[in-house]
């Protein structure tokens, strides 16, 4: 019998309803196999935490959470009453970054039963694999001065070490699907950062020579993500390019609320963390309406990560029976509630197992 030791932030806003979700999920997975037991141990940081504290989660909080074997995070967010870039920092970036959580897997497929946006939506099936710890997200830079003297420095970091790993992990993916690799630039606006990027690229694909491989500048890319989805399969971008692609990525399944993903530490030196790509989304946040499902598909992720690939395939068909059926939460156009979809989802999965 395996016992997995997960650590559970659900954090602000929705995530503390859709992280109770996902949880109920793996608990029939593992009432149904008994050779895969789950020991959560849940951590209340997050924004309230922040306000009582000062800090959003505690010195030590890198320390507490090494010894588990992932971490089973929500959303962070409280823009109303604290800043999104002390919240943001002071958790889950901090996590990201401490625990080397180098790549950022962010999946996006047709389901049967939603409506996508895209008037053709031809069962597209793409995986973003996003650089997760440098690039335009960084420290590095400041302010000086005031009003019209005032100046701002913002610098992307870019390291050929990460530059060349991340698209090595999209390479070795793509080997595993269905052999393509688009690589996101913008080499004719930032001039040294994506010239790079396109270099280290070409390197790193002459050691793949069976794969495809495409450039387009992320402008492009972007207004192809809702042309032609279907003509991509493994996308691999920079810290914000693949931020932003990846909430498109949601849209044209129907909804950011669909959309998981899985920040993964590549050597197993540190647990690796899985989250949904949205936020806390405080504009339906305790309404029992949030859709559940990017969480859900969060725990499926979670459950691949952990060898258990077979399961995890069985959370998704529960997802797709379910949205098929037509309980959807009102994001995916349902009338459907978070508590009644998420029923469903472990009423299904309870018949498929
Ligand atoms: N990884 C994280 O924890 C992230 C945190 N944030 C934080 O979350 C807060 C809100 O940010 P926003 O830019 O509004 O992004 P958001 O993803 O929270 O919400 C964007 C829109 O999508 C909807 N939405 C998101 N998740 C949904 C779900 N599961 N079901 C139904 N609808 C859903 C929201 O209602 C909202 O209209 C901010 O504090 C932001 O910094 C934002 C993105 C990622
Ligand atoms: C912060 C953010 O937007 C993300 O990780 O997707
Ligand atoms: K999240
Ligand atoms: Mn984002």
């Amino acid at each position: 019998m395996e016992k997995k030791k997960i650590a559970v932030i659900p954090g602000d806003g929705i995530g503390k309803e859709v992280v109770p979700a996902a949880l109920k999920v793996l608990e029939v997975v593992s009432q149904l196999n008994e050779d895969l037991q789950f020991d959560f141990t849940e951590f209340p940081w997050g924004s309230e935490f922040y306000l009582k504290t000062g800090e959003m989660m505690p010195k030590d909080g890198l320390e507490t959470l090494r010894d588990f074997d992932a971490v089973f995070l929500g959303a962070v967010g409280d823009p109303e009453r604290v800043p999104d870039h002390i919240s943001l920092w002071g958790l889950l970036i901090q996590i990201r970054r401490g625990f080397q959580q180098t790549i950022n897997l962010r999946p996006a497929r047709y389901f049967q039963g939603l409506d996508s946006p895209l008037k053709n939506p031809n069962g597209f099936d793409i995986v973003v694999v996003r650089e997760n710890s440098e690039g335009e997200y960084s420290d590095s830079g400041g302010r000086i001065h005031h009003g019209e003297d005032e100046i701002v420095i913002q610098n992307a970091i870019f390291t050929r070490k990460r530059t060349e790993s991340v698209m090595r992990y999209a390479f070795q993916l793509a080997e595993k699907r269905r052999k393509s690799v688009t690589s996101a630039t913008k080499s004719n606006g930032l001039v040294h950062s994506m010239p790079f990027w396109d270099e280290v690229f070409a390197e790193v694909s002459e050691d793949f020579t069976h794969i495809n491989t495409k450039k387009i500048h992320i402008d492009a890319l972007a207004a192809m993500f809702v042309t032609n989805p279907e003509s991509f399969d493994v996308v691999v971008a920079s810290n914000l390019f693949g931020d932003i692609l990846t909430d498109i990525g949601g849209a044209i399944m129907g909804s950011i609320g669909m959309a998981p993903s899985a920040n993964i530490n590549v050597t197993g030196e540190y647990p690796s963390m899985f989250e949904p790509v949205h936020g806390s989304a405080p504009d339906i946040a305790g309404k029992n309406r949030a859709n559940p499902i990017g969480q859900i598909w969060t725990a499926k992720m979670m459950l691949d990560h952990f060898g258990k690939q077979a399961l995890g395939e069985e959370v998704l068909q529960a997802i797709e029976n379910v949205t098929k059926q037509g309980c959807k939460t009102p994001d995916i156009g349902g009338s459907c509630s978070t508590t009644e979809v998420t029923d469903e989802i472990c009423r299904n999965l309870q018949n498929l197992i």
